[in-house]
């Protein structure tokens, strides 16, 4: 596996084995959504103001090359969500798990994205965010508030055949501000891009 893992490096890195794409940062206002795909873009940590219009960024994290759309998450913005859907190949979805007042918020519209049509199949990456914080939620809470104990397919590296209708789903807990946990997180989502 070392020796496979090292071969696609290398062929990473001459540009040959690169896949594009197509990733959707959604989740409510204020889940950290701007604050991660800086971090992930140039390892800064900026203070961001909502997000009002939809942007975009590339980024390239081991052999893939991503398109991240980062679309605002407050009520107005979440409208335009929708216009984003086709071709996406995962959707990364992030929670303020310091946030318990707004998980019944949260899980209304990741259960709308769950069922939506278009997103059928689409790979999930839910990152419960802000763990820094004391009044964060654990994992197991946060997958019982999000209603996903019957939908996550676990963490390790799990085949999903063509043909099935899972879809890959995680929960990982993570801190932005800190810089942790939302590396395991996509390195879960990258084997199945
Ligand atoms: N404590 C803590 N705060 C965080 C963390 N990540 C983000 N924040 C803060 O959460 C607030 C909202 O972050 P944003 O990245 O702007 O949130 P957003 O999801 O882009 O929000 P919208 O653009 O309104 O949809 C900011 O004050 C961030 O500094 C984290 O890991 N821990
Ligand atoms: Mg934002």
């Amino acid at each position: 596996m070392f020796l496979v893992d090292w071969f696609y490096d290398i062929l990473a890195t001459l540009g040959i084995w690169q896949k594009e794409a197509k990733i959707l940062f959604l989740g409510l206002d204020n889940a950290g959504k701007t604050t991660l795909l800086q971090m992930l873009k140039d390892e800064r940590l900026v203070q961001h103001q909502p997000t009002q219009q939809p942007t975009s960024e590339e980024l390239s994290i081991g052999r893939v090359n991503f398109k991240a759309f980062d679309l605002g998450g407050h009520r107005i913005a979440r409208r335009i969500w929708k216009d984003y859907y086709t071709q996406v190949d995962a959707v990364i979805y992030l929670v303020d798990a310091s946030d318990r007042e707004r998980f019944s918020e949260s899980k209304m519209e990741l259960n709308a994205l769950l069922t939506e049509e278009t997103l059928y199949k689409v790979p999930f990456l839910i990152l419960g965010n802000k763990i820094d914080l004391l009044k964060a939620a654990s994992e197991s809470d946060l997958i019982y508030e999000l209603d996903l104990m019957n939908c996550t397919t676990g963490k390790g590296r799990v085949n999903i055949e063509d043909d099935s209708n899972v879809r890959p789903l995680e929960v990982f807990m993570c801190s932005v501000v800190r810089k942790m946990g939302y590396g395991e997180g996509f390195k879960w989502l990258t084997q199945y891009l």
